[in-house]
């Protein structure tokens, strides 16, 4: 908040645009118009290539809303998303652009793209390309202007509510009640049986790509019976150690905060049983195995020679950090549940 207010403080904005698509979900192909979030990251230069795509930091944005015949007032839709090693605080707002129910629906694309000199990439693809700290960025704004766009109405009241200055909550003026932006915990866990590891395909993936377990904590959970039941639910199989690895925000298909764990289950009881409704593949893989897909991690290499069977999230999923730290650290030895 001070750094919004302080003078020393430039006001920075970095843009999102979203557009509308289906949406395809395990049980069904659901035509609702759902909001598809796609990153305004800029590449500079005749060829786009994964070092030169990043997000347009714009000090100047009231100019060019004026140049495109917009009122700089949707700046007060802006929220706090983080601030520069100069002490800048960076903001993030929703131009909405192409959508005809926006108040800024006269705002182009192609306008914007020609004026800033890049191109808008979708968000999923965006995070994987920019550094760290412009991915974790990117996220936070992703997830915080989404809550924001659902959030207008008090659920006590039915009144619109209103938004703080840094955008960190919403206020019902008629009954004071604050509103805060949700998180939900999920657990993504990798399972080994101390020789191999356990990856799984939901649909929902690109193809080709397999990953750590998944899920959502239920009410009343602590992480360790999330970890345990979504084990047990997903693949049959019962956890007989586990430990904390990292943590890491992901702003799909709301905002979560996944925790990764390492999980082993006991010798000679590695029968998996999946459950087809929540997975669509689940196998063990050797280190070896594992170790040469990691080594070439890319879905088009499959595409080319055929050689590797499958690829696995990329670089910045926190499920590319378990996998990675599983096949370095084959002796690290896990705590009793
Ligand atoms: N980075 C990575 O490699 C991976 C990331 N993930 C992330 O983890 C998340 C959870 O994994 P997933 O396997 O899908 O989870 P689950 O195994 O928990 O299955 C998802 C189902 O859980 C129910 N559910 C319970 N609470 C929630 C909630 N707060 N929000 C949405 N659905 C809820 C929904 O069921 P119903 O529709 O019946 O209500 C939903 O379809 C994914 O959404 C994805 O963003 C997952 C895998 C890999
Ligand atoms: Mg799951």
């Amino acid at each position: 908040m001070s750094l919004y207010c302080g003078t020393a403080c430039r006001r920075k904005i970095f843009w999102c645009y979203r557009l509308l698509s289906t949406y395809v979900t395990k049980t069904r192909i659901c035509q609702a118009r759902i909001l598809e979030w796609v990153a305004v990251s800029f590449s500079r230069g005749s060829s786009r290539s994964r070092d030169q795509t990043r997000i347009a930091y714009i000090a100047e944005l009231e100019r060019l809303l004026s140049k495109f015949g917009q009122d700089s007032q949707i700046l007060e839709d802006s929220v706090l998303i983080g601030c520069s090693e100069e002490q800048e605080a960076w903001f993030a707002l929703d131009l909405g652009l192409n959508s005809s129910s926006s108040i800024n629906a006269s705002l182009q694309k192609a306008e914007i793209e020609t004026a800033l000199q890049g191109s808008f990439i979708k968000l999923t693809k965006a995070l994987f390309e920019l550094n760290v700290k412009d991915a974790s960025l990117l996220s936070t704004a992703q997830a915080l202007l989404r809550w924001h766009d659902a959030h207008q109405f008090c659920s006590r009241s039915g009144q619109p509510t209103k938004k703080n200055v840094s955008g960190s909550k919403r206020v019902c003026p008629s009954n004071n009640i604050i509103y805060y932006p949700q998180v939900a915990p999920v657990v993504i866990t990798l399972v080994s049986d101390g020789t191999r590891c356990l990856l799984v395909r939901q649909s929902s993936f690109p193809k080709g790509m397999y990953s750590a377990l998944a899920g959502f904590c239920d009410i009343g959970e602590s992480l360790e019976e999330t970890v345990r039941r979504e084990i047990a639910e997903e693949v049959g199989l019962e956890v007989d150690r586990l430990h904390y690895s990292a943590s890491q925000h992901w702003p799909f298909p709301n905002s979560t905060l996944m925790i990764a764990c390492h999980a082993t289950v006991k010798p000679g009881q590695t029968e998996l049983q999946v459950n087809l409704r929540e997975l669509e593949a689940a196998a063990w893989f050797s280190r070896d195995e594992v170790a040469t897909v990691l080594r070439r991690n890319n879905p088009s290499n499959q595409q080319q020679s055929g050689a590797v069977p499958f690829w696995l999230p990329p670089k910045l999923a926190i499920a590319h950090q378990l996998i990675k730290e599983w096949v370095e650290k084959p002796t690290c030895s896990p705590l009793p549940a």
